[in-house]
């Protein structure tokens, strides 16, 4: 077994923790070559969180997103994770989704439902869809309305962020946009600066469909877990900014994902990590928290590309 490798031989994500430079964050980073090594390290986080949220609750509420994400989810449908998982006790939820009839191609669930529901046992029941697409503020409402539900018949908890009441998600699933937004949640957008709302609708987006639903930040942020994906040389330029430059108030949606009282952690392939300074992190007062030496390992383990 080499060094840089696991017990099954697969290559070992380096785990290490950062900060932005406004302040501490901790959260874990796992570097590994391809997408399809992304898509094991993201199986094995969610079979994990999964296990351990049945057991706790007796439920696991996933948030999953659109766009290329869901290609990550690949490895949970196949063994050894397809026959493991407590499949009916899985509750699904929506970080955002566009306004468009389900059925159509634009649409979160449809894509979710091709890749990855179709492939699974969750009983219908439990994949929380937003039905209502015609008007963006109706929908919105009606989802928001959906997940009090939800808190109602005890399937998904509450957490205070910033003195509101908001969701508590087991693990809210995220990519990244290559202008660094997450969700539905654009730079400079004023959804960015909700407070209060679980969900919010948005009339005007940058990226077509123009018309959407997202949860709102303090919603992200009060999950028990968030993880967000990053695969690809296009989203190279975004990584190393959110990464690397200072956290400016909404020019890049990602820096804001905190969860304050849960878990951050980020699964990203070698070529979205292609243009990370990894000198930059080796500045102890930049970053106190950072284990270099994993960093390194992972440089090494991606062939010395990263
Ligand atoms: O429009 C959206 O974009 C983001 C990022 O998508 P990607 O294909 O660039 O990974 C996605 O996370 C979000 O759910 C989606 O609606």
């Amino acid at each position: 077994m080499k060094e840089t490798e696991n017990q099954n031989g697969k290559p070992k994500p380096a785990v290490h923790l950062f900060e932005y430079e406004d302040g501490p964050w901790p959260c874990s980073v796992s570097i590994v070559p391809h997408l399809h090594d992304v898509a094991e390290a993201v199986a094995d986080y969610i079979a994990r969180i999964s296990e351990e949220s049945i057991k706790a609750r007796g439920y696991f509420s996933i948030v999953l997103s659109g766009g290329s994400l869901v290609k990550a989810l690949s490895a949970l449908v196949k063994e050894p994770h397809a026959s493991k998982l407590n499949w009916s006790k899985w509750f699904v939820f929506w970080a955002d989704e566009r306004m468009v009839p389900i059925s159509h191609a634009d649409s979160n669930y449809n894509d979710a439902k091709h890749e990855f529901l179709s492939k699974v046992p969750i009983p219908d029941d439990n994949l929380v869809t937003i039905d209502d697409w015609d008007v963006c503020s109706a929908a919105a409402n009606g989802y928001e309305a959906r997940l009090k539900e939800m808190v109602k018949r005890k399937i998904l908890h509450t957490t205070n962020v910033n003195h509101h009441k908001f969701p508590r998600f087991d693990l809210v699933l995220l990519g990244i946009g290559p202008d660094g937004h997450v969700a539905s949640l654009f730079p400079n957008s004023l959804q960015l600066a909700e407070t209060k709302k679980w969900v919010v609708p948005i009339t005007k987006s940058p990226k077509p469909p123009s018309r959407r639903i997202s949860l709102s930040l303090p919603c992200i942020n009060g999950a028990a877990h968030v993880a967000i994906v990053v695969v690809g040389s296009s989203k190279a330029e975004v990584l190393q900014r959110v990464f690397e430059r200072p956290a400016l108030p909404g020019a890049l949606p990602a820096q804001l994902v905190r969860p304050r009282h849960g878990e951050l952690a980020w699964f990203v392939d070698k070529q979205a990590a292609g243009r990370l300074s990894i000198e930059h992190y080796n500045d102890p007062k930049k970053f106190p928290f950072l284990d270099w030496s994993s960093l390194k390992e992972a440089k090494e383990s991606t062939g010395n590309q990263i």
